[in-house]
């Protein structure tokens, strides 16, 4: 389980974390959401235990994250990462070197469902085509925590419901938590179970995604709206 509590962060004056709490448990997919600036990123960095916080604790499975609870999360960030003479062989052949608990079976079918080549090079790649690769590349690995930071920025809208889809049904493994950060809502909410919405820093709203959709009888998006709103006055 990852245990969010309390977290505070601030660059200068600015309080990007500002005492945000929450669990993230076995097999969950999470949702952080939020507007830009909320701080969405900085929380996950402080999850994959590349940010020290202020103040806080964060936990992984009772490990206080830092670079030694790694090993046990796979973390995507939402930039590209890539020497430009890599072609996606090279950035496999880097991942499979690097975590023992890569699956070149899974790399197999994941690169037959984006339809990607081995021997493409990343950079000359399109966007959607480097986001895809760098899916492929956190979801071959058999890691109990994915933190997803933008994954979906890129990829048509055609693709990426049916992407979020599969993500669930076939390529998340048994027992898995995911995190992850996106401001595609409405296509990707059929994959999460869980909600935290963010804004400024701080956790205006968190719960389960189909209850409250039921209690308030309204769209994931049309909720976030809501609060957003309700935050800005
Ligand atoms: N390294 C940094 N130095 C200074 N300020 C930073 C740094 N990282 C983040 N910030 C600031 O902290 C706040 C939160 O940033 P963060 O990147 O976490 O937001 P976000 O919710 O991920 O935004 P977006 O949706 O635009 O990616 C912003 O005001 C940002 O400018």
């Amino acid at each position: 389980m990852i245990r969010v509590d309390n977290a505070v962060k601030s660059f200068g004056n600015k309080k990007a974390l500002d005492g945000i709490s929450f669990t993230a448990g076995e097999g969950q997919i999470v949702g952080l959401l939020g507007s830009n600036g909320a701080g969405k990123s900085t929380m996950l960095k402080a999850v994959a235990g590349l940010l020290r916080l202020d103040q806080g604790l964060i936990t992984i499975d009772e490990k206080t994250a830092s670079l030694s609870t790694r090993g046990m999360l796979t973390y995507l960030p939402d930039v590209d990462v890539w020497y430009p003479w890599m072609k996606l062989s090279d950035a496999i052949q880097y991942m499979k070197d690097m975590y023992w608990d890569w699956d070149d079976k899974k790399a197999h079918h994941l690169l037959d469902f984006f339809k990607l080549r081995e021997d493409s090079l990343i950079q000359q790649a399109s966007k959607g085509t480097r986001a895809k690769m760098k899916l492929l590349l956190a979801l071959s690995r058999q890691a109990k925590y994915l933190l997803m930071d933008e994954p979906f920025t890129g990829i048509d809208p055609f693709a990426r419901q049916q992407i979020a889809q599969a993500i669930v049904e076939d390529f998340m493994e048994e027992g898995q938590t995911i995190i992850i950060t996106t401001h595609e809502i409405s296509e990707v909410e059929v994959m999460l179970d869980e909600v935290l919405f963010i804004h400024e820093g701080n956790l205006m709203l968190t719960g389960h995604v189909e209850t409250l959709k039921q209690e308030r009888n309204k769209s994931l998006i049309e909720i976030l709206k809501e609060e957003y709103d309700h935050a800005r006055v």
